[in-house]
């Protein structure tokens, strides 16, 4: 459904990062510092990997896709036992991991826990990051350095770079973004160009809405149902909720009244549902509007059939 960038020249790379670290150590700023604008979310399904993509780094000699890691956001899981298997499988899913650890704080009991846990991810280069260097004096970063280093010997995670950087501030994004890159497999463009909305998650979506309608509708109303997402964007200073803005075609107003049940339990029901699901898909909160319209036979008319992307 991507349709594949013709980047594809010698030397370009491509892949995956996502970055990890204790609550509040400046990384979703990282990110959005690096994708350079603020993208909370754009979420497309690159192979089978179930995972909500944050932003998308283009640069013509690469592609940087930066991926959100479920879960470690939340403070309770991070500091529980262990990281919970999804957030394990996307360190070992990645091509690289950027380790955050910030410059005002001393490495404590909670960076530790990660540096053991990054341990048993052989196979995944990590980049140990130190964050928010803007709030110490540059005595103080060098110490830090120091003490990550120190941390990774400890652990028994080789670092394949320790790198200061203020993602508020803006000093070293780019340096990240290097080293990261240079991390990466070589490959051509996973994403379009200035792609950062994606269509193929929307067609998704649709899909997971469409299926929550026909759970449990007979005979030829199934055919009969088709969604179109209309819209699908984060929420105005929010990186924790999507809109999603939709519409549920039928082709008679009987099929409408099915589809919305009794004082419409039944659209509660399947807007329910389908949330749901997709927000199991994007990984994060998601609101979703779900209207349903009469496309009197689609089925049987070329335009209507276009509008609903049956092309
Ligand atoms: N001074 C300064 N503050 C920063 C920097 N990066 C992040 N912050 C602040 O630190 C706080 C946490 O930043 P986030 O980027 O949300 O951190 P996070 O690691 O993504 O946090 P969680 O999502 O809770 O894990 C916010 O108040 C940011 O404004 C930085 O480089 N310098």
């Amino acid at each position: 459904m991507t349709t594949l960038g013709e980047t594809t020249a010698a030397g370009h790379r491509s892949g995956f990062a996502c970055f990890i670290g204790r609550p509040n150590v400046g990384k979703s700023t990282l990110m959005n510092a690096l994708v350079g604008t603020k993208v909370a979310i754009t979420s497309s399904r690159p192979q089978t990997t179930r995972r909500a993509i944050r932003g998308i780094v283009h640069r013509p000699d690469a592609q940087l896709v930066v991926v959100d890691t479920p879960g470690l956001h939340k403070p309770r899981t991070l500091l529980g036992e262990r990281l919970d298997s999804l957030v394990r499988s996307t360190l070992t899913e990645v091509d690289v991991i950027g380790f955050c650890v910030p410059a005002d704080q001393a490495v404590g009991p909670g960076d530790r826990f990660i540096a053991r846990e990054l341990a048993n991810v052989k196979k995944t280069p990590v980049v140990a990051i130190v964050t928010k260097t803007d709030l110490v004096p540059p005595r103080r970063v060098a110490e830090q350095l120091t003490a990550v280093a120190e941390l990774g010997e400890a652990a028994g995670v080789g670092f394949a770079d320790i790198v200061p950087c203020s993602g508020q501030g803006g000093f070293q994004v780019d340096l990240v973004g290097d080293l990261l890159i240079r991390r990466l497999p070589e490959g051509p463009a996973l994403y379009p160009e200035g792609d950062l909305t994606d269509e193929p998650e929307q067609v998704l979506v649709g899909e997971l809405i469409r299926e929550a309608a026909l759970e449990g509708v007979r005979d030829e109303l199934p055919h009969s149902i088709a969604v179109v997402v209309d819209e699908m964007a984060p929420r105005e200073g929010r990186d924790d909720l999507i809109d999603v803005y939709a519409h549920l075609f039928v082709e008679r107003p009987s099929q409408k009244a099915i589809v919305i049940g009794t004082k419409g339990a039944r659209l509660r029901e399947v807007g329910t549902q389908a949330r749901t699901h997709i927000e199991a898909l994007l990984g994060t909160k998601v609101y979703l509007d779900l209207r349903i319209k009469v496309a009197k036979d689609w089925q049987r008319d070329p335009k209507q059939l276009r509008r609903l992307g049956f092309d």
